[in-house]
This record gives C-alpha cells, structure tokens and sequence, in this order.
C-alpha cells in the first residue's frame, strides 16, 4: 500500500524545509518519491532536493489544482506504476487549494485500490498569518481549513503573544487539526508522525471535502445551513465545517484586482471581465511569476540589493523570490519572503536560474533590477 502524504502551505511558508527535515528522520528507510508543483516557470527547488536522493517528479509552469489536474492524476497514476513506493509526498505550488488537491487525490485512489490519503498538512509562516489570511483568504483559508495537522514555521523568532495569537487565528478556520507550535529542529520524527496523522484524519478530510459538494436539496448534519447563512463578524460556527472558503470576510480583500463587494450582478446577468466573480478564483487569475534560466555573471552585492529591493512595493507585490546563481564569489542559492532574504553559498549548477512570484509584479522593472 502506497501512503501519500500531502504538504501545502502558502508561498515560502517552509514546505521545502519540513520536507527535507522529514526525508531526513521520518522516512530514511521507506522508498519514496516527491511529486513537486511549481507555480512558476523556473523549478529551482528540484535541483535542491535531488541532493537528497530521493526520487523526484516535477510538474512545473502551473497549478495542480486548476489547470493540471488531469496531468497530476496521471502523474500519480504513473509514479506509482513505475515504482511502487511506499509513500509518495505531494508538495502542491504554495498558491494551490488544498482542498482540490485532496480531491484529485481521492479521486486517484478511488481509481487505484493501492494507494491510500495519509495525511494533508499545511505549512504556515507563523510571521504571516494575519496578512496572508486577510490578503490571499481564498487561498490561504483553504489550506488551513482542510489541513489535518498545521505546521506553523519560524516560531523560534515569535514571541509567546504571537503564536497565541497565530494559533487562535488559524484555530477560527480549523477546529480539529493538531498546531505544531514548537521549533521544528526541537521535535523528533515520531512526533511530526503523531502531528501528521491525528486519529481519523481520512474520514475528517472525506468530511470536509464532502461538505462543499452537497447537493442543492441536500443537507448537511451539522445543523448549519450553509447556502443562506452568514456569520456576523467575528461570529464563528463550530460545527467543524468551513464556511469560510468561498466567501470574502467583511474585511478580508481579494487581490484579483476586482471589486467583488460593491457590484453585485442579477441573477443570470453576467460580467464581461473574464473572472469568475461567484468566490473561485484559479491561482493564475491572482498570482503571476516570472522566472529565468541565464548563464550571466552576477555580482554578490548586486544580488544583494536586488533581494533587498523587493520589499520595496515599486515591482508589484512580491510574495517569493528564489534561485541559484553564478557570482564572483563562487555560485550562491537565495530565498526572499516578505522582510527576509536568505543567500548563501552552492554548489555549481547547470545554469543560473532565478524566480519570482507575486500578485501585480512587473516582469520588465524585475529584470532590470536583477540587470537581466
Ligand atoms: N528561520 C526559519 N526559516 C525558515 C523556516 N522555515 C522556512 N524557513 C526559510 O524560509 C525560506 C522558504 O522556505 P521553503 O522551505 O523553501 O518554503 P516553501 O514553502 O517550500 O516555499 P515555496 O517554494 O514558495 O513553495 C527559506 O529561506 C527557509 O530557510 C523556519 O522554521 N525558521
């Protein structure tokens, strides 16, 4: 029986790490293989990773959960005809839903007796959880609200406040999962399982996923009505259902650009724009990247101020940076989140190659920064 493990988690929120930290001292001795997704064009994390060993399977330039889906079924399909691994780990692009992953993966098992959902965690910058709920919500509500467990990263530089505060928040849209609050490097592989894979997770994610697909004249068990029922502000429901997913809270913004609050269509009229206004918007329609293969010679000064400048707002809101790239100082890896920037020496690669997320950036000023 082959165990896939789901890691999501909004961009740059720590995916990556817990994964290799879990490659590592969770899983040394099972035969695994790693199904990564790349929202942007340029996969710069398979080149870390294959380090590791472990065998990879990228599906790069688009998101699983919307215009790949067919693509990521046959992915599964394949991988595990091709090499009967004891667990395949599923790290979707961090601007995926989480919920139609776990869809396409039910939908795969369903199809394969052999395979089996072991748990779907959602990995969340503990520095973000506020700004990314309020300014991605469609996105980032969905991979809290059906997470199974939710590793929160960079609580060694949070005061106990803060991931109060974090945890009370996250806990508004997931009753039920485990929040691993503690700093991952303090927790031993048997705890990250435990955390992983809570009693009953299957049929708690079957629950969730099932309650968005009720049947017009069908009713939910948990008492709640949830095409004509809207919470109050601050007003929660606790039936463990997620409400929340395709509706905007009262001060929530959506980033698509459009206003979905003051304009409201009749029914059966429709906007002319190209966006779906009725709360599902695809990845692409919010976010873009824009990512490069270039042999160029950087300085380390230059890339420096490059990383530095993203935090700047002038380039469009920039949500991750990464690549690897040749200086005059050896060959170096950088990762940029929001008010951090990691560089630090590699080993030489085939190329330079570099990539950047956000939501209205401006692909022509980035590659004048970058002096591409
Ligand atoms: N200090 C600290 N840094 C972290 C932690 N988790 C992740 N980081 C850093 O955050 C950056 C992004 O981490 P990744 O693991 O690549 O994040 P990701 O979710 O895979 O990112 P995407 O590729 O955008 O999906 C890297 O520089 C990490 O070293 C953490 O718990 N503590």
């Amino acid at each position: 029986m082959t165990h896939i493990d789901i890691i999501s988690g909004f961009l740059g929120a720590g995916k990556t790490t817990l994964i290799k930290k879990l490659l590592q001292e969770a899983y040394p001795d099972e035969k695994l293989v790693l199904i990564e997704n790349e929202f942007g064009s340029v996969n710069i994390d398979g080149g870390f990773l294959k380090e590791s060993g472990v065998e990879i399977s990228e599906m790069s330039a688009g998101c699983i959960c919307c215009s790949l889906v067919g693509d990521f079924t046959q992915a599964l399909l394949d991988v595990h005809a091709q090499f009967s691994p004891d667990r395949i780990l599923i790290e979707p692009s961090g601007v995926g839903k989480l919920s139609d992953v776990i869809a396409a993966v039910e939908r795969t098992t369903a199809q394969s007796g052999d395979m089996v959902l072991g748990s779907a965690v959602t990995v969340a910058d503990g520095l973000k959880v506020k700004v990314y709920e309020k300014n991605f919500g469609e996105f980032y509500i969905d991979q809290v609200s059906h997470a199974g467990a939710i590793f929160l990263s960079r609580t060694q530089k949070l005061s106990q406040e803060k991931i109060q505060a974090a945890v009370d928040l996250l806990r508004t849209h997931n009753a039920t999962a485990a929040i691993v609050t503690t700093p991952w490097d303090e927790l031993s592989a048997m705890t990250m399982k435990e955390a992983m894979t809570a009693p009953s997770l299957e049929q708690d994610l079957l629950t969730q996923v099932q309650a968005h697909h009720h049947e017009h004249d069908e009713h939910c068990a948990c008492g709640h009505d949830h095409h004509e029922h809207h919470h109050e502000h601050d007003e929660h429901c606790t039936c463990g259902h997620d409400h929340h997913d395709h509706h905007h809270e009262h001060d929530e913004h959506c980033a698509c650009g459009h206003d979905h609050h003051d304009h409201h269509h009749e029914h059966g009229e429709h906007c002319a724009c190209g966006h779906d206004h009725h709360g599902h918007h695809h990845a692409e329609d919010v976010f873009t990247s824009w990512g490069i293969e270039t042999p160029h010679m950087f300085t380390k000064a230059q890339l420096e101020f490059a990383l530095d400048a993203l935090d700047g707002g002038e380039f469009g809101m920039v949500l991750r940076a990464k690549g690897i790239v040749p200086t005059g100082d050896g060959w170096f890896e950088f990762d940029y989140v929001p008010g951090e920037v990691n560089l630090r020496p590699a080993k030489a690669d085939y190329t330079g190659r570099l990539c950047v997320i956000g939501a209205g950036i401006d692909n022509s000023q980035l590659a004048t920064l970058f002096g591409l």
